[in-house]
């Protein structure tokens, strides 16, 4: 094509193109390469010509004017297996499927009504944490908040899809864990074959990446599939509400609702898997960074503590219902989304059809990578972008529900993340509670300058702290 108006591109190597340029952590170098070649920039990834997105303007071109011409998915390596070759929701390219999937889930899975559903399940768990956390205030030992916050996302995503918590099941709830972290480090693992066409599966056998992907999926086969089994006895003690799974199989059993496609078993695990890797870390790590930007300035953590005190008084805890009041902590998670998106990167698209960002050309089939966490930090739309203030959110209408594309920790569009309400409510109500329950000190001799704010290393989808957030609490309530 003569007149093709490419977006600015680094210098790149042969075979392997800018795959170089991505360092650690990919989102980081990426910023760094968009400050030199501007906010729509393309690069290629071994034979992957990608174009990265890193404004909020070029964002809102692409998400918003052009979404439906680029919001398919790219049929990675990694997922492929994993999903079941992509009958889930999150990885299955654009189309008749997943149009019925997402709609089955918007409508029966994350509608406020459903979420609100399991309101005693998010209760119950919240009080397990508190009491946890609790005996670690009468010792005055420090508390690992990163692992107590992974165990009570993990904790309300398993009763919410299986029906039953850990405690009380007979499912192994270590091994569980085992398989999804087994599943995230899988997708995160470098794959030869996404880059190199023909010769990158050679790569991916020698390093035994094929070998572990299989392994790690017949595993969480396994898994599943003993849950849909054990749904389907005709012994099993009826839940007071349906579980995510009973939902699901009714919709395999009638194949109501939903159109062409045939439903089956495999579609409930690839959905499943969706659920625990959306479900989990991200409304986690969320809790995790804000509980750390806090300890580095307490008198924000004493506002929010007062906030929620003085709204929910002596109840002993704060409900579902509470949340609305709690302005300021609304604000604090909102500047927590927009430095730390747990996401940075959202998850890939593809172009469908030929459209123009900034006056560029992006040809079909194309990948598309939205960098959240470059635009947080763009000074054309911050003030001040590396502080954390929450108060730049007071009488602001900027939101996180993908409609202010200078914040976009769920992304925005037609792709933009179904279960907004379902993470929004899980990380309020699990931090007013920490902050309503306990004082939080800094372990002996350790200043707030040194919480280390740094993110851990890797290719995963998600970014976390570097090391763990260990505080001591002191019980108010
Ligand atoms: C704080 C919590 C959460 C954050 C920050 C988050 C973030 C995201 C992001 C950035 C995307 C990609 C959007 C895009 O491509 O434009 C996404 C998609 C998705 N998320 Fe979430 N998410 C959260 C909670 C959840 C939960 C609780 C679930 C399920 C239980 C979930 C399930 C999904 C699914 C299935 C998709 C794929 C949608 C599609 O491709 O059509 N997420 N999420």
């Amino acid at each position: 094509k003569q007149n093709k108006n490419l977006p600015p591109s680094p210098p790149k190597l042969p075979f392997i193109g800018h795959l170089h340029q991505l360092g650690p952590l990919p989102h980081q170098s990426l910023w760094q390469l968009s400050k030199k070649y501007g906010p729509v920039m393309l690069l290629r990834l071994g034979y992957l010509p990608t174009v990265i997105i890193s404004s909020a303007e070029a964002a809102k071109v692409v998400l918003k004017t052009h979404d439906l011409s680029s919001c398919s998915r790219p049929p990675l390596h990694g997922p492929r297996r994993l999903t079941y070759n992509f009958r889930d929701l999150a990885f299955a390219p654009y189309g008749e499927y997943w149009r019925e999937i997402r709609k089955i889930c918007v409508l029966e899975l994350f509608s406020v009504r459903r979420v609100q559903s399991y309101w005693s399940v998010r209760e119950e768990e919240i009080t397990r944490l508190i009491n946890s956390i609790s005996h670690h205030a009468s010792s005055s030992s420090p508390v690992d908040l990163t692992e107590k916050l992974f165990a009570l996302t993990a904790g309300m995503i398993f009763r919410i899809a299986f029906g039953t918590s850990f405690q009380g099941s007979d499912f192994n709830h270590t091994r569980f864990n085992e398989v999804v972290q087994a599943v995230e480090a899988t997708m995160g693992s470098f794959c030869a074959a996404e880059y190199f066409p023909y010769v990158g599966w050679i790569v991916d056998r020698l390093s035994g990446l094929q070998e572990r992907r299989e392994k790690v999926f017949r595993d969480m086969d396994t898994f599943f599939q003993s849950v849909i089994d054990d749904h389907l006895s005709p012994g099993r003690t009826k839940q007071q509400h349906d579980d995510i799974i009973d939902v699901l199989l009714k919709i395999v059993k009638e194949q109501e609702g939903f159109g062409a496609a045939h439903l089956t078993e495999e579609n409930i695990k690839a959905v499943l898997l969706n659920i625990f890797l959306g479900g989990v870390d991200t409304a986690a790590l969320t809790m995790v960074w804000a509980m750390a930007e806090l300890a580095k300035r307490p008198s924000l953590m004493k506002k929010a503590q007062d906030e929620v005190r003085n709204c929910v008084g002596n109840k002993g805890k704060v409900t579902d219902g509470d949340t609305d009041q709690l302005h300021y902590l609304k604000m604090i998670i909102k500047e927590t989304f927009r430095l730390h998106p747990p996401a940075p990167l959202l998850l890939a698209r593809e172009s469908i059809s030929h459209f123009e960002v900034n006056g560029y050309d992006i040809y079909p089939k194309t990948m598309i990578q939205v960098n959240a966490w470059a635009i947080g930090r763009d000074p054309e739309s911050w003030k001040d972008p590396e502080e954390f203030i929450p108060e730049r959110f007071m009488d602001s209408p900027i939101d996180v529900k993908g409609q202010h594309f200078e914040l976009l920790p769920f992304g925005s569009g037609r792709r933009v993340c179904p279960a907004i309400y379902m993470g929004t409510t899980t990380v309020e109500l699990g931090l007013a509670n920490l902050l309503y329950s306990f004082d939080w000190k800094l372990p002996n001799g350790m200043k707030e300058e040194d919480i280390d704010m740094e993110e851990s290393a890797g290719l995963s989808l998600t970014i976390s702290k570097r090391t763990p957030l260990k505080l001591v609490p002191e019980k108010h309530f």
